[in-house]
């Protein structure tokens, strides 16, 4: 029987850390992945949404030159040909390479398979059954897909063939108002289709902070979307070729008809195949439990990554794949650490947060300030015809530590990295007050928040 001092499942972002970094130390490691390398991220997450919402962004934009003097006539946006464009980049940025995504060059040995467990060290993967020393669980998640009567019966698509569609459906209903939800209802409706959001409780993107997810609900309508908040959606059926959404809002009871159904309503573990069993594992509360260092409760069998129930991004799944190879094999003892993650949703504008929200802060009986700026008081959004968005930041009173930080506005994404920095490296919050930033530009929203404190 082959053996392997690492054997990973799942080649998404944190079986690929895990397996370049423990091969690049000498280690003998073998991947399984049963779709592709690259996982979710980048065939139907992070990669392919990024490139459409870009698409989209431009579109708005050329139809909206007119307040700087531009007079252009734009004919049409073609949803095909921005699918096209979606497939260049994620070749770009797939680099075209090998199925492996370059394994082999670093020693490591690839299975295309499902891998599932026969004994705790003893893994299936397709025909074969190879040994592990250790083993990395790095299976990712798939869409949870909620108990609404009739839903599978009248069809629904979820963010997997979201970005493979060609053409654009109509009309759109969307479960799930979070990042998911979110990016697809703008993707959508940007292109043209109606598109209604049905959110069950009673804020878009419950995550972040109240205000901002206020001001992303706003947004969101000013678009033309139309968001039901507190929504319970009681049945689905086919009616007169539609699929036909039953629920009740606050405002009543009513029927939506729409050509298509997307969920975004969570996520789940994805260990179908895995036959966990066998190793001794199973999945507690929506997760498969690691402590602290990665381990499961079964000795040398790892998990990292979404799987895990940890903050679901790339850049925390591929953190964990380091974490745990460091552990596993450098004696490391490193504890991960989640607790300055920054989390950005892609919609335009963008949102972005670090840390605590204020209600966050509050609910843990923290004494804290918080301060506000507002893009339209912000010159370079105002010069850039960009006065939506809002910074805020939430600091600890008597020691100016920062405890968290929230953008809805232009380059969001780029713009938290500053309060990243200074939360991770235990900055206070004059040292953005005391560090000079270029005038006229993005990151001032910050420096103007930091001093109101
Ligand atoms: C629509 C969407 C947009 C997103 N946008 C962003 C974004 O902009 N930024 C961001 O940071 N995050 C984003 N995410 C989240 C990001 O995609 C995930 O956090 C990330 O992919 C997690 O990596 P992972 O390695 O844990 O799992 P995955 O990427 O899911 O990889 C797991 C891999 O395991 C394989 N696998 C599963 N079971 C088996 C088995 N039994 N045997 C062999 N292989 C198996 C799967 O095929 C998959 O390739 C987005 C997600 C979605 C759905
Ligand atoms: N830009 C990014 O980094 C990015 C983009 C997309 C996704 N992601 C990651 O993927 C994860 C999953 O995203 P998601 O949006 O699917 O999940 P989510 O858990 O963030 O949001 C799902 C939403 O669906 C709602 N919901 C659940 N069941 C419902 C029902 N029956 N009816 C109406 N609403 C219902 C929930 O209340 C919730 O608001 C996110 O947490 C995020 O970390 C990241």
């Amino acid at each position: 029987m082959e053996s392997y001092d690492l054997v990973v499942i799942g080649g998404g972002s944190a079986g690929l850390k895990a397996a370049r970094l423990a091969a690049q130390m000498g280690k003998h490691v073998a991947v399984a992945e049963a779709r592709e390398t690259g996982g979710e991220c980048f065939w139907a997450g992070c990669v392919p949404t990024k490139a459409l919402l870009r698409a989209a962004q431009v579109w708005k934009q050329v139809t909206q030159t007119a307040p700087y003097g531009i007079h252009v006539t734009v004919d049409r946006a073609d949803f095909a040909e921005a699918m096209a464009y979606k497939a260049r980049k994620m070749r770009e940025v797939g680099g075209n390479g090998p199925p492996d995504a370059g394994l082999s060059k670093w020693g490591a040995a690839f299975f295309p398979e499902y891998a599932s467990f026969e004994e705790p060290h003893k893994i299936r993967v397709g025909k074969k059954v190879i040994h592990a020393e250790q083993v990395l669980i790095a299976t990712g998640t798939v869409p949870a897909i909620p108990p609404i009567s009739g839903l599978k019966e009248a069809g629904f698509i979820t963010n997997r063939e979201a970005v493979m569609l060609t053409s654009l459906p109509k009309r759109l209903a969307v479960i799930g108002a979070g990042p998911i939800g979110l990016e697809f209802a703008l993707l959508f409706r940007r292109f043209g289709a109606e598109v209604t959001v049905l959110e069950r409780l009673p804020q878009v993107l419950p995550r972040e902070d109240v205000e901002i997810a206020e001001r992303v609900a706003a947004s969101m309508q000013q678009e033309g979307i139309r968001l039901i908040l507190s929504a319970h959606v009681e049945c689905v059926e086919r009616c007169n070729g539609s699929k036909c959404l039953h629920l009740s809002s606050p405002s009543g009871v009513e029927k939506i008809a729409c050509d298509e159904i997307l969920v975004a309503a969570g996520r789940w573990p994805a260990v179908g195949e895995l036959n966990l069993e066998a190793a001794g594992l199973a999945i507690e509360r929506n997760a498969l439990p690691v402590d602290a260092y990665l381990r499961t409760r079964v000795p040398s069998i790892w998990a990292a990554g979404d799987v895990t129930g940890s903050p679901l991004f790339t850049h925390v799944a591929s953190y964990a794949g380091g974490v745990m190879v460091r552990n596993a094999f450098a004696n490391a003892n490193e504890p991960v650490d989640y607790s300055v993650t920054p989390r950005c949703t892609y919609i335009d504008p963008e949102v972005a947060s670090v840390g605590l929200t204020e209600q966050e802060a509050l609910a843990a009986g923290l004494k804290i300030r918080v301060s506000r700026y507002d893009y339209a008081d912000l010159d370079r959004a105002v010069l850039s015809n960009a006065p939506e968005g809002l910074v805020k930041l939430i600091v600890e009173e008597a020691s100016g530590r920062i405890l968290g930080g929230h953008i809805f506005g232009e380059h969001a994404s780029s713009v938290i990295a500053e309060i990243a920095v200074c939360m991770r490296n235990h900055l206070p919050i004059q040292a953005i007050t005391q560090t000079m930033h270029a005038y006229p530009s993005f990151p001032e929203a910050i420096e103007a928040a930091a001093a109101q404190f």
